[in-house]
């Protein structure tokens, strides 16, 4: 069992933290501006054609349908619907709906975050909040926030949603063939490749640019990414987000997600605005890892999504 940190933070208070809403007041004028994280984003659609031989190796009987509807939400990080896309942090989150289970993944392009347990998780948010003195300060104090601040420091923003990577950050529990079970990372590879804009590029753009670049895009080609499973080895640290697993690790290809575009007029495309995605809605076979972090999120999602009604 997970050890319990001494100062463990309530859901209330990780997500005050995340929204910087800290007392009544403020929590009752985030209520009146539905005051959300990831504020910044769109919805758009596709399919999930799963790898025909993903059973050889796993025993996950949704992706025995192929293919599987796919409404997609990308974001900026923050709860500022202003926010430049210049900066760096890319979030794509998908709703895998099968006719009978679901699969959410809730993804970024960092694939380190900056904190292992829910205490950690509070100091950073409320420390970014403070400016450029909290993130100094976070800097000398926390080497998880640190490790995770010089790899963003690293990550020149991409021109297109499309030329991101995607990072599921947490462990899942995977059943294989024996019914054994298996530790392994989400991570989404983009077929159109990495891409970064370069200085000039970056002056040539205004702060708006993702939204209208992705849909012109899968107007003509679909943006598509490749999805594997990273697979722990032996003495990995399963249940603590802020450690990288070596990029040599072995990976079983899961599928394809292809975005479209083409079930946009969907009412449950035109809603996911106003919807949650949810990391634990998993199918048969898929399991949480004991990560603290993993744990915590669906709760603060649920009272983000309430707060905001
Ligand atoms: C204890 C850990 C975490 C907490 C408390 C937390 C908190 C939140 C909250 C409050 C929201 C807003 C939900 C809503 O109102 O719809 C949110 C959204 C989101 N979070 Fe987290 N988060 C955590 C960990 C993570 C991690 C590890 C990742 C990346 C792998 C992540 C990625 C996202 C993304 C992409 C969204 C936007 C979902 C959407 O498009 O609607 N979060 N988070």
């Amino acid at each position: 069992a997970p050890i319990a940190n001494a100062a463990e933070r309530t859901i209330a208070e990780l997500v005050d933290a995340v929204n910087g809403t800290p007392d009544a007041a403020s929590r009752e004028a985030g209520k009146k501006v539905k005051l959300r994280n990831h504020t910044k984003g769109f919805c758009t659609s596709g399919y999930f054609a799963p790898n025909p031989k993903l059973h050889d190796s796993l025993n996950i009987p949704f992706f025995n349908q192929n293919p599987i509807k796919v409404t997609a939400r990308f974001s900026l990080g923050g709860t500022n619907p202003k926010l430049s896309d210049k900066t760096p942090g890319r979030f794509m989150s998908l709703k895998i709906d099968g006719d009978k289970e679901n699969l959410n993944f809730v993804t970024t392009n960092v694939p380190i975050f900056f904190a292992s347990n829910l205490d950690d998780f509070f100091t950073f948010q409320t420390k970014v909040k403070q400016g450029a003195e909290g993130k100094q300060w976070l800097i000398d104090n926390k080497p998880d926030a640190k490790a995770f601040f010089n790899y963003l420091t690293q990550q020149p923003p991409s021109p297109s949603f499309a030329n991101s990577r995607y990072f599921g950050v947490n462990s899942f529990l995977f059943t294989d063939k024996q019914n054994n079970s298996i530790a392994g990372k989400w991570i989404f590879e983009p077929v159109a490749g990495t891409a970064a804009l370069s200085a000039s590029e970056l002056a040539n753009l205004g702060d708006d640019f993702l939204k209208a670049e992705l849909l012109q895009r899968i107007n003509t080609q679909p943006a598509q990414w490749d999805l594997y499973i990273q697979l722990a080895e032996q003495g990995d640290e399963i249940n603590n987000p802020t450690v990288l697993w070596p990029e040599n690790r072995q990976r079983i290809l899961v599928g394809k997600v292809v975005i479209d575009g083409k079930r946009d007029s969907d009412p449950q495309v035109q809603q996911c605005d106003k919807s949650i995605f949810n990391p634990l809605l998993l199918p048969k076979g898929i399991a949480a890892s004991d990560d603290p972090i993993l744990n915590a999120r669906t709760a603060a999602y649920v009272e983000s999504f309430i707060r905001r009604q």
